[in-house]
């Protein structure tokens, strides 16, 4: 059977479905252009997505990879996180062979986003299943005559069974900025990261892939272009604020981020740039 790609409505948003020969599969929301489902071959989901998830476009949908841009977080002027996560994005091109699937989402300016960040751009997220392997890129061009500088991030929510047991290896050695510290900046000392209680970082100048290990399987993380990670569970107490996770999702998520965040990225008239996380499961 060869690998396809095909347009399904999934919770009223208009989504592609990509699945392999292999029985590889994603489904990205062209809202936001929002990889909302991969399941390699073998059959689990390794993204979470909250049941409380909002799919009529008001909002973000809390889970998968929602793509931060042009601003990560609270970094800035604009809405949470930027506007590419809550717009419109076009589909660009579709490639299919015997063992890959490939789309390719594009958002350009317009005057909503001129209205927010007064920037022309194009921005393009290159969506690739493989194997049992998942690459992201996003590519952004400053399509106008001026200067600008962006912050970014992948926003990526990992499924896991009970986050508790999770071991994320890796981040040895590096700063980080913690947001549940009046942003402090730490040198992570432990040879794993366990979450334990609320987390939110920002590693900085990230330069070795990580390994998030569970009981029973694991799942290798690296990213390219992208110098920074976020380390993101929002534990008990702040879940009860977000109204789209229920009370114990915490439990089975965690947003391990790549991300452009510490320094802005600086893109001169004509210029482009590229980041891409990508995610193996072993
Ligand atoms: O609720 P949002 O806007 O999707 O943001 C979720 C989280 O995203 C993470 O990337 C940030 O580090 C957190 O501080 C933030 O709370």
């Amino acid at each position: 059977m060869p690998s396809t790609i095909e347009t399904i409505d999934f919770h009223g948003q208009s989504a592609l479905r990509l699945v392999t020969a292999a029985g590889a599969r994603v489904i990205v929301s062209l809202h936001g252009a929002q990889v909302l489902s991969w399941i390699p071959p073998g059959g689990e989901e390794r993204l979470y997505l909250s049941p409380l998830a909002r799919f009529d476009g008001s909002a973000a949908i809390r889970g998968g990879v929602p793509v931060c841009f042009p601003q990560f977080a609270g970094l800035g002027p604009l809405p949470h996180h930027g506007f590419a996560r809550t717009a419109a994005w076009s589909v660009a091109t579709e490639r299919s062979g015997k063992d890959f699937a490939l789309v390719t989402l594009a958002l350009s300016d317009s005057d909503a986003t001129r209205a927010l960040w007064p920037h022309p751009f194009r921005a393009e997220l290159g969506i690739l299943i493989e194997d049992s392997r998942l690459d992201l890129e996003l590519e952004v061009e400053n399509t106008g005559s001026e200067r600008f500088e962006f912050t970014a991030a992948l926003h990526t929510y990992l499924a896991v069974r009970e986050v508790e047991q999770s071991r994320l290896e890796g981040l040895h050695g590096y700063d980080y900025r913690d947001k549940v510290d009046a942003d402090r900046i730490r040198r992570d000392s432990g040879d794993v990261l366990l979450i334990e209680a609320e987390t939110d970082r920002l590693y900085q100048d990230v330069k070795r892939p990580l390994l998030l290990r569970e009981y029973d399987r694991s799942l290798g993380i690296n990213a390219d272009g992208f110098p920074d990670v976020v380390v993101w569970n929002p534990w008990v107490e702040r879940s009860v604020a977000l109204p789209d996770l229920p009370a114990n999702g915490f439990r089975h998520m965690l947003c391990v981020e790549a991300a452009a965040a510490h320094r802005p990225v600086h893109l001169g008239a004509g210029e482009s740039w590229w980041g891409r996380q990508t995610l193996v499961a072993l």
